[in-house]
Parts: C-alpha cells; sequence; structure tokens
C-alpha cells in the first residue's frame, strides 16, 4: 500500500485550450478509502487516469510513497483495477479466476489457495470456486472482478471506475457494505470513482467531491453534510441539498431579501471582510419551525408539505426564494404563514462558492 501525492497535477487534452483538471496539490493517506465523487464530466475519469498510468499529465506530478510514477506505465505501478464491467476469463473456474493476479506474480500455491480462500469468503463466492465462469450472472461475474482486484496484498492501491453500474440495486447495497468491510479488514489503499453520492458516502473514510475539473472539498461524509466548502457541495450532498439565499450584511444582522436576521458581532467582523455578493446557506435538517416572534427568525409563506415516509419537507416562499425545511414524520402543516429559526452553527456564507464563515 502506498500514500498518493499530487503535486500541482493538471491536464488539458491535447488541441484543448480548457483544463480537464484544473492543476492541483493533494495527498491520500496509505491505506485510506477515497471516493472521487462527482457529475459526469467533472473530471473523475481523468484523474483516475493519470494515477493508472493511462494517461500522462499536462502538468505535475504524481508521486506514489514519494516516488515519481507520473510517466511510468501501468504495468510498473503495481496497481489493481475494477472497472464498470467485469473483465474476467471465462473459461476459468472462479478459483482460477481469483488465483490468476497471484499466480502472475509466482507466489506459492499454498499462499494463492488461502489468499483465494479468505477473498471468497468475504465476497460470498466460497460455494461457486469450482464453477466456472461462464456459467454466472453479471453480479457473481462482477463480484470476481471486485475480487481480482482486492486478492494482492502488495498493490500500491486498488482503483475502482463505478464498479457497480452493472449491478442490482439491492445487491449494490451488500456488495458496498463488502467492501467496506474488506477495506477494515485487509487495510488496503482504495480509490473508487462514483457520480452516485449514497456510494460514495458509504463506501468511503474521506470523500474528494470534484465539480468543473477542481477538487471543490475533501473530507468526511460528516464534513461534507455539516460545512460544506463550497455551494456545490451543499446542494450535490444532501437529499434535498442546502437552501442557498443571497443576502446581504447590514451592520449586525444580514439582510435576507426584505427581512433582517441578527448575527453575532465576531460573524458580522469576519463578513465584513468579504468582498463581492453573499450567499447565505442552510440544510434543511437545520432549520425549524419557530415560535411567533422569536429572535432571529424568517417569516416566510408556507407553500406545501410533502411525506418523505421517515420525515416532512416543508417548502416555504421566503422573499423572491423557496426554502426546503426537514420535519419529523408526525409534523401537520403549520398554517398559511410561518416562523423559521436557522441552527446559528450549521448556517454558512459563501462568496464566489467558496465558504467564508
Ligand atoms: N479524450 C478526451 N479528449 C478531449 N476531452 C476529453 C477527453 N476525455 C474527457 N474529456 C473532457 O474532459 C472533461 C472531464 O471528463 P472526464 O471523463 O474525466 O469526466 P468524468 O467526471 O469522469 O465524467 P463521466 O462520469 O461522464 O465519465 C470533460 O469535459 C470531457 O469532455
Amino acid at each position: 500500500m502506498a500514500s498518493i501525492e499530487l503535486n500541482g497535477l493538471g491536464h488539458r487534452y491535447p488541441g484543448s485550450s480548457d483544463y480537464a483538471l484544473q492543476p492541483q496539490t493533494m495527498r491520500w493517506e496509505d491505506g485510506g478509502a477515497y471516493a472521487l465523487l462527482g457529475p459526469s464530466g467533472c473530471g473523475k475519469t481523468t484523474l483516475l487516469n493519470i494515477i493508472s498510468g493511462l494517461l500522462i499529465p499536462s502538468e505535475g506530478r504524481v508521486l506514489f510513497d514519494g516516488r515519481d510514477v507520473t510517466t511510468l506505465p501501468t504495468e510498473q505501478r503495481n496497481i489493481a483495477q475494477v472497472f464498470q464491467f467485469p473483465v474476467i476469463y471465462d473459461t476459468m473456474t472462479v478459483f482460477d479466476n481469483l488465483a490468476f493476479p497471484l499466480r502472475n506474480r509466482k507466489l506459492p500455491e499454498s499462499e494463492v489457495r488461502s489468499r483465494v480462500a479468505e477473498i471468497a469468503e468475504i465476497l460470498d463466492l466460497s460455494s461457486e470456486l469450482k464453477r466456472r465462469a461462464s456459467g454466472l450472472s453479471a453480479e457473481d461475474k462482477q463480484r470476481i472482478s471486485l475480487g481480482r482486484g482486492l486478492v494482492r496484498k502488495d498493490v500500491a492501491a486498488v482503483l475502482f471506475d463505478e464498479p457497480l453500474t452493472v449491478i442490482d440495486p439491492h445487491v449494490k447495497w451488500l456488495l458496498r457494505r463488502q467492501l467496506k468491510r474488506i477495506h477494515h479488514q485487509l487495510k488496503l489503499s482504495l480509490i473508487y470513482v462514483t457520480h452516485d453520492q449514497i456510494e460514495a458516502l458509504t463506501f468511503a473514510d474521506q470523500v474528494v467531491v470534484m465539480y468543473q475539473g477542481q477538487v471543490v472539498q475533501m473530507g468526511t461524509p460528516q464534513d461534507l453534510f455539516e460545512a460544506p466548502a463550497h455551494t456545490f457541495v451543499g446542494h450535490f450532498i444532501g437529499s434535498p441539498g442546502m437552501n442557498l439565499l443571497p443576502c446581504e450584511l447590514n451592520g449586525d444582522s444580514i439582510r435576507v431579501g426584505e427581512q433582517s436576521l441578527a448575527i453575532p458581532p465576531a460573524l458580522a467582523q469576519q463578513l465584513a471582510q468579504v468582498s463581492g455578493p453573499l450567499t447565505l446557506g442552510v440544510r434543511p435538517e437545520f432549520v425549524r419551525c419557530a415560535a411567533e416572534g422569536e429572535l432571529a427568525s424568517l417569516h416566510a409563506r408556507v407553500l406545501r408539505l410533502e411525506d418523505l415516509g421517515t420525515s416532512k419537507l416543508l417548502t416555504v416562499q421566503l422573499g423572491a426564494h423557496q426554502l426546503k425545511v426537514k420535519l419529523g414524520e408526525h409534523a401537520e402543516l403549520p398554517g398559511e404563514q410561518v416562523q423559521l429559526a436557522l441552527q446559528p452553527e450549521r448556517t454558512m456564507f459563501y462568496a464566489a462558492e467558496r465558504r467564508v464563515a
């Protein structure tokens, strides 16, 4: 296993003046489980291909444990890869498929047997080991692909490119949990590309959120939820995402539309240093219905209440903007008008999309 450092790493495809990947520097720790999460076209595959050696970046360096691998071909990087679709040998048995990466490295047969047994056990393939891979379902075949990616202990990292795309949603959930268990048991460095936030948040210790060729935040699922560093993280993570409202500083308060919200003097001082328009961000989970006349609350017009099963979602009109509020499963429609209080420590401020307070 290895740490991975990206040093001023950026990429422009030949003939394009735009960066597919903006130059950036970051470090991923040895043994970590990282998810690269972002919408289509944000640069996830470009970054993964640079790490795997399929693509040489136009700028910057990639280091594995301090060793510069930027221009090394994939075979010399000592990595394992799992792709969207199964890559297995149909004519071989499940055992021989799982054993292949180990036999390729000339490991003694006794070690091959014990390692294959360990991986097969974790992936629920133990009873299938003698079967030919050709007769298996697409899901079982992808399970074998996962096993082949995970079977070697000596790889620098295992890279996954949307590996659960072909998997049925129910089995997907099981496999995600198995992957998490594998990570805890085997302590492999895992990098997992996905555009699915649930997949990223359940699998990874650290989620690397990408947007328009940039990593806009790297953090635990809790960091991303409680303190989004970028408005994109705010609305991309969460269901529904963060409420984002244009606002202005006005002395010791914030103006939101026609209304005023008192804020602590220290926060007002901090916001006074910021240039450019401000946006207030608060997740629907951190807004509550307040008592009439309660200090530091906003007045809004009720639009609708939807039942989400374990919670209810209230939509209100606040000036020109709509705001979502998550309420308990037994909440009732609060009438035509409502006072809303925002949890102060979970209310964020953004300028030019970045969090400033
Ligand atoms: N071979 C290429 N030549 C030119 N531009 C490319 C090439 N591959 C990708 N791009 C562009 O680079 C940007 C990043 O693409 P990339 O495939 O890395 O994103 P992604 O997040 O992996 O998206 P997806 O989930 O759709 O695969 C996009 O604007 C894309 O059009």
